[in-house]
């Protein structure tokens, strides 16, 4: 199946001459959920706008569904949702009617049956009849939500939906993400919470200075990037780490209660074995060992100061 979304070689100067995106190709499958993620600036809005046809690319070509974004805009954006960072409502008109105006913007014919179940979703349905302007800021962006998938969109794109939003909407979020990916919406989410990347997307893209520096499965990214550590407590804390034990990747924490030893899952040697005995020879007596897998977030951290 050719890609749902497909973006070639794109670049975008702005105006005053920054380079945003520069030579940005990707694409991705039908029904699948990518987390885009980078530094503040990298590229996350400019990429998803200009996808969605709000922005003008100034090189390369993006198709959704097949459409140019540009030359075929009406058909691409129709298959489109996005949900912007900023709010962009009618702050005089209700909840119902926000929503109800965006099917219609799409020429979709009338069909409250949906528009109820989508706003019971997102727990605004008592709230159908209020004026937009009376809601909380949380509130207000459930009405984002609303109104990007009012028209039933095949592609969906959040722009850092849960940026300041509250455990509630957090989690009446990612509802309707599960609601959506059983339906087969292609989902694009941008993000600064690696945990919520690593949690919900099947891939994740990691954009720095307008380039994509990586896109990967998920869990392959983690175990390609995947460093260990195991934790030693030890039944009587240490003050210092002794001579013999010293070595990269060795550190006393927690006031010398435990030992972290990080090490490469991938190397031919991790060096626990030898880390062990040196362990039981030193004569320190361990109360529990465990493992870990370090955090995307590390990893996330480290590819993105290497680029710089
Ligand atoms: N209309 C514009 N005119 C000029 N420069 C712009 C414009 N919009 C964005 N930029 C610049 O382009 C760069 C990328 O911005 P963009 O909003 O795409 O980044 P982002 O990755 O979404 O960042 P954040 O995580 O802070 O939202 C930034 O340096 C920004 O200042």
């Amino acid at each position: 199946m050719p890609p749902i979304v497909s973006v070639r070689d794109l670049t975008k100067t702005y105006a005053g001459g920054f380079t945003a995106l520069d030579g940005v190709t990707l694409d991705i499958e039908e029904g699948e959920i990518i987390a885009l993620l980078g530094p503040n600036g990298a590229g996350k809005t400019t990429l998803i706008s200009t996808i969605c046809g709000i922005t003008m690319p100034s090189g390369g070509a993006v198709e959704v569904g097949g459409h140019d974004v540009v030359r075929d805009w009406r058909k691409a954006r129709d298959m489109i949702g996005l949900v912007p960072q900023e709010l962009s409502l009618e702050p005089f008109s209700t909840v119902w009617n926000n929503a109800r105006f965006s099917r219609g913007l799409f020429d979709r014919p009338r069909d409250d049956a949906y528009l109820e179940s989508l706003l019971r979703d997102l727990s605004l349905w008592e709230k159908r009849d209020a004026k937009v302007m009376e809601l909380s800021g949380g509130m207000k962006r459930r009405v984002l939500i609303a109104k990007a998938l009012a028209h039933r969109p095949r592609v969906l794109f959040l722009d850092e939906p849960t940026a300041g939003v509250d455990v509630e909407l957090r989690k009446d979020m990612w509802r309707v993400v599960e609601r959506l990916r059983g339906e087969g919406v292609t989902i694009i989410l941008t993000t600064h919470y690696i945990e919520e990347a690593e949690a919900i997307a099947d891939r994740i893209g990691v954009i720095s200075r307008g380039r994509i520096l990586l896109v990967e499965r998920t869990e392959e990214l983690m175990r390609r990037l995947g460093r260990k550590e195991l934790r030693i407590e030890l039944a009587e804390p240490v003050d210092d780490v002794p001579e013999t034990l010293r070595r990269d990747g060795l550190e006393r924490v927690d006031g010398g209660q435990a030992l972290v030893y990080t090490y490469d899952t991938h190397a031919e040697r991790t060096g626990i074995t030898a880390l062990l005995a040196d362990l039981q020879a030193a004569g320190l007596q361990l109360a529990d060992l465990s493992t870990s897998n370090s955090s995307l977030e590390e990893i996330f951290v480290g590819l993105v100061k290497e680029d710089a």
